[in-house]
């Protein structure tokens, strides 16, 4: 079977968030299982495209309204990644270093969804699915159906993964004329709450849709940034498919991003000696209990609150608690998060900026991970603390409410609260500092953690049977 991934994002070409992790992940599971899955995405000026070699596999002109444009499909050339990978590139357009927030950011994915149907259709291609990952590529199922330009693949079905419906991508119905020819009589379809949609144009045109976990499923009737009212009325399209994790890049036994490896039966000894370099390097000590928080600091994950909790929680236990962060995104956020290291210089560290390899080695460092998101499709930051033994405090909600049990309950490893507050956030990390002072109690938790199985292999097959099906009535 023929997959093309699309998507703005794949870990380690281009990664923000957790898009790239499962775009790096998932294609080479589905060929470990025998499908033909690639990833086509556009082009980005990073290390990996400037340090790999790829070969022109296409050339052609296509049209982004009056503008005439170049392209090229660029394919690795020796599958590094374990599947195909093919770039986008268009010269002055899709070229640049940054994966997101240009000003052009619209004609940027308009581009990269034609160039790439222009590529298939012009060379004769015809994949069985083609697998579409949240707005960036929205319009494809649309333009497949409805567009002179696309009619011979027009039968192809088009799976589309939202990671993130927050976002839709949506721009105004003067950048019509970006599209080829379509259908007139079908605008209708790209329409939403009188613009252009893409997120709910996909929705509406795809073969199915999949959520990144089956509780995020249902909170998109509820929680979509306006979209729910269509996610109802489709929700028969709809399934839920919890993300894995890549197991050969997040694996403490193997990790060369951390300090000390490390397995289950060396849980105590390998956590200890990577919490110590963790700590050296922000200069906290390491015999006291360690809470992190990683990711972008933006409202959907509660960052903004983050500032508040820190700081009730460091003078409740005066001495006694470290905290440490990593992450970029909002400013008044990162300035809060900033300001509090001056007032608790010895136990507060934060780093904002994006850096992977002190990601992994907070995974491996740090006793708890805080993630008191407001909305959380599928969370992966959760699964690889857990891969680590280090004990998730969660807000229960969507994909967290999904992987992390409570460990109040029958068979529970993590600390999950309910309410988006700051006094749910400190009464969490309280609970986390009780289980800290039982050690032998917090070492068999860990031990629970990093025996459960949360790989690719499961979440893989459930697309595969879901491509199965979707062929089979196509
Ligand atoms: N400053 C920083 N430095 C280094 N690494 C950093 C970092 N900030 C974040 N990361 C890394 O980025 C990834 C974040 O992944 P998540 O899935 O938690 O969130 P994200 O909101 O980006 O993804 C969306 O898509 C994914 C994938 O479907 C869903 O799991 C999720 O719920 C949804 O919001 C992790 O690999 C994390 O380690």
């Amino acid at each position: 079977m023929r997959v093309f991934h699309l998507s703005a994002e794949c870990y380690p070409v281009a990664k923000v968030g957790g898009l790239a992790d499962v775009v790096g992940a998932l294609p080479k599971y589905q060929v470990g299982a025998g499908l033909r899955a690639a990833v086509a995405m556009p082009y980005y000026d990073r290390k990996f495209t400037r340090e790999h070699e790829f070969d022109i596999v296409f050339q052609g002109l296509t049209l982004l309204g009056a503008r005439r444009l170049y392209f090229e499909i660029l394919k690795e050339r020796n599958n590094t990644l374990g599947f195909e990978l093919f770039l986008v590139k268009i010269p002055g357009l899709i070229d640049r270093t940054e994966v997101y927030c240009y000003p052009d950011e619209t004609e940027q994915f308009i581009a990269y969804q034609i160039a790439f149907l222009d590529w298939i259709n012009w060379s004769g291609q015809t994949p069985d699915i083609i697998h579409c990952h949240d707005h960036h590529s929205g319009l494809v199922p649309f333009l497949l159906q409805h567009s002179n330009a696309y009619k011979r693949l027009g039968k192809v079905p088009v799976v589309f993964t939202i990671h993130n419906g927050q976002y839709h991508g949506a721009f105004s119905w003067e950048k019509l004329h970006y599209l080829p020819e379509i259908d007139l009589t079908k605008t209708g379809l790209l329409d939403w709450a009188g613009g252009l949609n893409p997120l709910a144009a996909a929705v509406k045109c795809c073969a199915q849709y999949t959520t990144v976990s089956p509780s995020y499923l249902h909170e998109l009737t509820i929680n979509s940034n306006g979209l729910e009212y269509l996610f109802y009325i489709e929700r028969h399209k709809g399934t839920g498919i919890l993300n894995g994790i890549d197991t050969d890049v997040w694996n403490p036994a193997a990790d060369s991003m951390i300090a000390s490896k490390y397995t289950a039966a060396r849980l105590a000894q390998g956590k200890q000696k990577n919490k110590e370099a963790l700590c050296s390097k922000f200069q906290l000590s390491s015999t006291l209990p360690l809470v992190a928080f990683i990711g972008r600091l933006v409202h959907e994950k509660g960052a903004d609150m983050l500032g508040d909790a820190f700081e009730q929680s460091l003078k409740m236990h005066n001495g006694r608690l470290n905290i440490l962060v990593l992450g970029a995104g909002d400013k008044d956020s990162e300035e809060a998060l900033t300001q509090l290291k001056v007032k608790y210089p010895e136990h507060y560290a934060v780093f904002i900026g994006y850096d992977e390899a002190l990601a992994h080695l907070i995974y491996a460092g740090a006793d708890f991970l805080l993630m008191p998101s407001r909305v959380e499709p599928c969370g992966l930051n959760q699964l690889y603390s857990l891969r680590y033994g280090t004990m998730p405090v969660v807000r229960s909600t969507g994909g967290l409410k999904d992987t992390v049990k409570d460990f109040g309950e029958e068979g529970g490893y993590g600390i999950r609260f309910e309410k988006v507050a700051v006094e749910d956030i400190c009464y969490s990390i309280d609970r986390a500092m009780v289980v800290y002072e039982n050690m032998p109690q917090l070492q068999k938790l860990r031990k629970i953690m990093m025996a459960l199985d949360f790989s690719w292999d499961r979440s893989a097959k459930e697309y595969i049977n879901l491509y199965e099906r979707i062929i089979s009535v196509s």
